[in-house]
C-alpha cells in the first residue's frame, strides 16, 4: 500500500475542553499585602534554616496579584476554554474565622472572576490547595474534627461571594498529598511527620470536610448557581513489576492506598475506605500492640454523607512506578507507618524519559491505565482532567515536554474511544511557579516565568504553541511543527 508520510491526525469529543491550572501559594506572591492572613506554606517558608531546596518563598512567586490582567490576556491568546485556580483560605479569611472577611482579597478573586468572564474563559475554582491559614493548623488542622465546620464556614463565603459567576468547583486538592505528605511525612506543610496516625486521621476529617461543602453547595446554591462541584485526586498508576501473584497484589495495594483511598469512599457503590485498606492498617494496627485500627472508622451515616458526594472525579495524573512485594521489604519502613501498611515498593523504569522532578517518569500506556480502571471500578464517572504536565529545569524549547502532552494526550483519547468519560483537560502549569519543597527549581509552566525579573515576564514555550494549536484545531496533529525560531525571538 501506499505510505502516507502524514501521522493520522485524532479529533477530541464534541464539547471536550482544554484549560491550564496554577494554584494560589504557587503563583500569586504578595503573602501579606492587603490584609491577608499568613498560611502555614507562609510559614514553613520562613522557617529557618528553610526546608527548600533552593531556600526560596512563595512571597513574591510568580506575582499574579499584581500581573492578573495581563495574564488573562495570555490565556485569551492561548485560546483557553477555562483557568483551574484555587482561592487562599487566609486571603479571604485572614483568621481562617469568618468574622473578619478581607475585601481587598475578595476584591483581587472578583476582578480575576470578572476579567477571565469578560474573556470567555470559565473559571475552574479549588477551594482549598493546601495553603491552611496559620491558626486553624495551630488548632489542629486536618486533625481536628472541627476542620469541617471551619472548611464549610469558609466555603459558604467563597459562594455567597463569587457563586453567581462561578460554575466548576474543587473543593480539595489531592488529600492523599495533603493527608501523607504533610501529617504522614514531612514532604509538605505541616510536616507533622506522624506517620501511621497522622495521615489516617487526615483522610477521614478531609472526606468529611469535602462532603460537608458538596452537601452545602448541593442544598443550598446549587438551585440558584447552577454549578458542578467536584474533588481533585492524585492517582499514580502502580503496575506490577513482574507476573508474580505477589506483586499483581502490591500493585492493587498501592492503587487503593494511593486513590482509592478517597475515590472509592465517594464514587463507589457501597462507599467507605476500600477492603484492602481497611484489612491491612487494621491488621498491622493488631500486630502492633494498638487496641483499635489506626484507620479511623467511618460510622454508616458517615459512609452514606460522603458516597455520591460529588457531581465528577478530578484525575491530577503525572506518573507510573512498577510495583513488587518481597523480602527486601524486612525493614524498608518505620513502623508504624503508611507505607508499611502499604508493604509495596515502587520504582521507575530505567528506560522511562525523566523529568526535572525525581517522582515523575513519562509513561503514557500509565495514564491510560489509570482512566480505564476508573471507568471500570467506578462505573464510568464524568472525569475532568484537571491536572497533568511536565517540568524541566528550564528553556524555552522544551521539545520533551511537548512529547509528553502529546503522548498523554493521544492515552486519553484512546480510553476516550473506549467510553471514557472524559469532559476536559488541565495542563499543569499556566506558569513556573513554586514547586512546593523543590522551589523554583522544577519547571511545570508552559509559559517560562523570568524569577531574577521584578516584572516577573512570561514567555510561552514551545509547549505553549503547539497547546494553542491543539486547542485551535480540537485536535492532536502529529504532523504539526513549531519552527522554533519563532519560539525563541517571538
Ligand atoms: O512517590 S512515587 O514516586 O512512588 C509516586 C508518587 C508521585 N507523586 C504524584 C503526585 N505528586 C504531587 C503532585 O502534586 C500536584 O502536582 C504539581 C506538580 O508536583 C504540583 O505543583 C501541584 O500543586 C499538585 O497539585 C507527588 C508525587
Amino acid at each position: 500500500g501506499v505510505h502516507s508520510l502524514q501521522k493520522p491526525v485524532r479529533k477530541f469529543p464534541e464539547g471536550f475542553k482544554f484549560g491550564a491550572a496554577t494554584a494560589a501559594y504557587q503563583v500569586e506572591g504578595a503573602w501579606n499585602e492587603d490584609g491577608k492572613g499568613p498560611s502555614i506554606w507562609d510559614d514553613l517558608t520562613h522557617t529557618d534554616p528553610s526546608p527548600i531546596s533552593d531556600g526560596s518563598t512563595g512571597d513574591v512567586a510568580a506575582d499574579t496579584y499584581h500581573l492578573w490582567k495581563s495574564d488573562v490576556e495570555l490565556m485569551k491568546q492561548l485560546g483557553l476554554d477555562f483557568y483551574r485556580f484555587s482561592i487562599s483560605w487566609s486571603r479571604i479569611l485572614p483568621t481562617g474565622f469568618p468574622d473578619q472577611i478581607n475585601q481587598k482579597g475578595v476584591d483581587y478573586y472578583d476582578n480575576l472572576i470578572t476579567e477571565l468572564l469578560k474573556n470567555k474563559i470559565e473559571p475552574m475554582v479549588t477551594l482549598y490547595h493546601w495553603d491552611l491559614p496559620s491558626n486553624l493548623q495551630k488548632l489542629g488542622g486536618f486533625a481536628n474534627p472541627l476542620i469541617v465546620e471551619w472548611f464549610e464556614q469558609y466555603a459558604r463565603v467563597v459562594f455567597d461571594k463569587f457563586g453567581d459567576k462561578v460554575k466548576y468547583w474543587i473543593t480539595i486538592n489531592e488529600p492523599k498529598q495533603i493527608c501523607y505528605e504533610g501529617y504522614g511525612s514531612t514532604a509538605k506543610a505541616p510536616r507533622l511527620n506522624m506517620t501511621g496516625i497522622a495521615e489516617y486521621i487526615c483522610a477521614k476529617n478531609v472526606l468529611l470536610s469535602h462532603a460537608k461543602v458538596y452537601h452545602l453547595y448541593d442544598e443550598n446554591y446549587r438551585y440558584k448557581q447552577n454549578g458542578q462541584i467536584g474533588i481533585s485526586v492524585s492517582c499514580t498508576w502502580y503496575e506490577p513489576a513482574s507476573d508474580t501473584i505477589e506483586d499483581h497484589q502490591a500493585a492493587e495495594d498501592a492503587r487503593q492506598f494511593d486513590w482509592g483511598q478517597y475515590i472509592h469512599p465517594i464514587f463507589s457503590k457501597t462507599g467507605d475506605f476500600p477492603l484492602s485498606l481497611k484489612n491491612n492498617v487494621r491488621l498491622r494496627s493488631k500486630e502492633q500492640g494498638f487496641l483499635r485500627s489506626r484507620l479511623p472508622v467511618l460510622s454508616s451515616e458517615e459512609i452514606v454523607y460522603i458516597r455520591g458526594s460529588s457531581d465528577f472525579l478530578g484525575i491530577n495524573s503525572y506518573t507510573t512506578k512498577l510495583t513488587y512485594r518481597d523480602a527486601s521489604l524486612e525493614g524498608m519502613y518505620p513502623v508504624p507507618s503508611y507505607m508499611d501498611d502499604m508493604s509495596a515498593v515502587m520504582v521507575k523504569d530505567a528506560s522511562w524519559p525523566q523529568a526535572q522532578s525525581s517522582w515523575l517518569q513519562s509513561v503514557p500506556w500509565g495514564f491510560y491505565k489509570i482512566l480505564t480502571q476508573v471507568r471500570y471500578l467506578y462505573d464510568n464517572p464524568a472525569v475532568w482532567i484537571t491536572e497533568n504536565g511536565w517540568s524541566t529545569s528550564g528553556g524555552l524549547i522544551d521539545n520533551d515536554r511537548v512529547k509528553y502532552y502529546r503522548t498523554y494526550l493521544g492515552a486519553l483519547l484512546d480510553a476516550v474511544e473506549e467510553g471514557s468519560n472524559i469532559k476536559g483537560y488541565t495542563a499543569w502549569s499556566l506558569f513556573d511557579n513554586f514547586e512546593w519543597m523543590s522551589g523554583y527549581a522544577d519547571k511545570f509552566g508552559i509559559f517560562e516565568v523570568d524569577f531574577k525579573d521584578p516584572k516577573r515576564t512570561r514567555t510561552p514555550r514551545k509547549s505553549a504553541h503547539v497547546y494553542k494549536e491543539i486547542i485551535r484545531s480540537r485536535s492532536l496533529d502529529m504532523n504539526y511543527d513549531v519552527d522554533d525560531k519563532t519560539v525563541v525571538a517571538p
